[in-house]
């Protein structure tokens, strides 16, 4: 397999979704192949509200890993929680993690008694193995992995079908404002996000706690 490359690895709380509040190691996997991660490309590209930097491997507890192996070890030193109890929680995202997570390493992970979860846009096959799959889909792109554990899409997007989504094989259901750095943007689309889980219960609002909080 070829070299893994990470942006960077972190121990934090995961912020969204149905997990959120629990510890865990984010490992953020360098590119995406929605967005090169230039401001330059966002207005061309087919995901351009993306929160995150993803280009490169300068990220605290980033680099370059040539093995499964050597990521595992760095991804189980990364964790500070407490072994023994519950299972210590590692989730692969990016940019895309999709592109880069394989059996290989799930392999290793698992070999450290991890638990893993993935944070996709959907466009590629989640490889066999993950324990929790959240999946956003992004407007504009093909959906290829239609189940797992959440459905976390991202609102308002313009032309989505939250309807025809509610019905993919997902056992959780929710709608995550579209954060931006203008407030009044910002504002409009939490009201947004709201409005949908008001109108219909089947979704559920995750708000980024980690912002709230001040977590990476
Ligand atoms: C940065 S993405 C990385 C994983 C994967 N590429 C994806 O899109 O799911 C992590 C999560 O942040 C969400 N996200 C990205 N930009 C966002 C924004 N501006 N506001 C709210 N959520 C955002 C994505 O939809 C996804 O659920
Ligand atoms: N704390 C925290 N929780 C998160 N959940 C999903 C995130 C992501 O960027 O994939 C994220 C993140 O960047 N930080
Ligand atoms: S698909 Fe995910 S990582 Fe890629 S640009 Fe969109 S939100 Fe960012
Ligand atoms: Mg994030």
């Amino acid at each position: 397999m070829a070299t893994y490359s990470v942006k960077e690895l972190f121990f934090t709380l995961q912020g969204e979704g149905a997990q959120a509040g629990r510890a865990a190691v984010f490992c953020r996997f360098a590119g995406c192949n929605l967005w090169s991660g230039r401001e330059e490309d966002r207005a061309a590209a087919v995901c351009q509200f993306c929160d995150t930097d993803f280009i490169g491997t300068d990220g605290a507890g980033g680099g370059k890993f040539k093995t499964a192996a050597s990521l595992a070890m760095a991804i189980s030193q990364t964790y500070q929680g407490a072994r023994g109890g519950q299972k210590p929680y590692v989730v692969f995202t990016g940019g895309e993690p999709a592109l880069q997570l394989d059996a290989a390493l799930i392999d290793a992970v698992h070999a450290h008694g991890f638990e893993i979860a993935i944070e996709t846009n959907g466009t590629l096959p989640v490889p066999v193995g993950v324990d929790w799959i959240c999946v956003s889909p992004k407007f504009g792109s093909e959906l290829v992995q239609t189940r797992g554990q959440e459905l976390k899409v991202v609102v308002p997007q313009l032309g989505q079908n939250l309807d025809a989504l509610a019905r993919l094989d997902f056992d959780h259901f929710f709608v995550q404002a579209m954060d931006h750095a203008d407030p009044v943007k910002k504002a409009a689309n939490l009201q947004h996000a709201i409005g949908v889980c008001l109108k219909n219960p089947r979704w559920r609002l995750s708000v980024q706690t980690h912002k709230v909080i001040g977590m990476p």
